[in-house]
């Protein structure tokens, strides 16, 4: 086979075959749904029931994530009594994978039979209208560090995977974002919620002012360093993807001005609004119609 220089780095259908039967032998429960935790919102994790946790330097060719506020755990249990494997915290390209590694615990997720995923992560808030602590349900991205040649799709494509050009319009699943919308408002959350459009960089430095106001002027409404890969490779393989974002900052778009984006305050943002993010999800899983 023609070896493009990243095929080292993509796990073939059965390597990734592999590690999810090994992950299955380790536990009873037959996962449908997958989680990703984002920056600080690893406490999605303790709303999980009946666990096993195998952290990630167990699992060969999961990415070992090596930034705070990433646990580096997958979680395999019950969450609201559906049959759940969750990763506490990912890996991200800026610490050196190449995104065909970020496309690893996905594509293993899905041979443990997941069909939905909930994305989750921390973003920097771009639109005018919104405020710290704001949940974004994703609408849709702009996959930026692709622009740069950055696509965890790109080398060889496995057709057991995915087709080779998958669509991507319909990437954030309708139903899922109605589902989540609704009980947000059940649950008085609606004054936070918005829905709008997550733009990746690769990072790991913050945006400088004129990055952020070219993201707002090509519609981006959060900005950050993740989930894009991920959401590229759920697609290719026919997950339902739901994705949000915490506005865990603001970013900084005037000039000359003394304050500056830091991860500590993306890490404190997370716990501020941890419990949130646990009800929403609870109540939408318990919704999910996961046959
Ligand atoms: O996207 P998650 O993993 O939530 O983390 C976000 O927070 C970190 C920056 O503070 C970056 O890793 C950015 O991508
Ligand atoms: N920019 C990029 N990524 C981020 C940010 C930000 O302001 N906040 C959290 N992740």
């Amino acid at each position: 086979m023609r070896t493009l220089f990243i095929d080292r780095e993509v796990l073939s259908y059965d390597e990734v075959k592999k590690i999810a039967d090994s992950l299955l032998a380790q536990t009873p429960i037959r996962p449908k749904l997958g989680i990703i935790c984002g920056s600080g919102l690893g406490a999605l994790a303790d709303i999980v029931e009946d666990r096993t946790v195998i952290p990630y330097e167990k699992i060969p060719g999961f990415p070992v994530s090596t930034v705070p506020g990433h646990e580096g755990k997958l979680v395999i249990g019950k969450l609201k009594g559906k049959e759940v494997v969750l990763m506490q915290g990912r890996a991200h390209c800026y610490e050196g994978y190449p995104p065909q590694k970020i496309a690893v615990p996905v594509r293993t997720m899905k041979m443990m039979g997941v069909q939905i995923l909930f994305v989750t992560c921390a973003a920097g808030g771009i639109n005018d209208s919104y405020q710290v602590g704001d949940i974004m349900i994703i609408r849709d991205h702009i996959n930026l560090a692709g622009f740069a040649g950055i696509n965890p799709l790109v080398g060889m494509n496995d057709n057991r995977f995915g087709e080779r050009f998958p669509p991507m319009s319909d990437a954030y699943d309708r139903q899922i974002r109605a589902l989540a919308k609704a009980e947000a408002k059940r649950m008085g959350l609606d004054p936070f919620v918005r829905e709008g459009v997550y733009s990746m960089m690769v990072g790991p430095n913050f945006e400088t002012v004129t990055e952020c106001r070219l993201l707002r002027l090509v519609g981006a409404d959060a900005t950050g360093m993740s989930t894009v890969p991920e959401v590229l490779v759920a697609r290719h393989c026919g997950m339902r993807v739901f994705a949000m974002g915490l506005i865990s900052n603001l970013v900084i778009s005037e000039y000359d001005v003394d304050e500056k984006a830091n991860h500590e305050e993306v890490l404190e943002t997370g716990q501020k609004r941890s419990k949130d993010l646990q009800n929403l999800v609870a109540a939408m899983v318990e919704k999910l119609d996961l046959a």
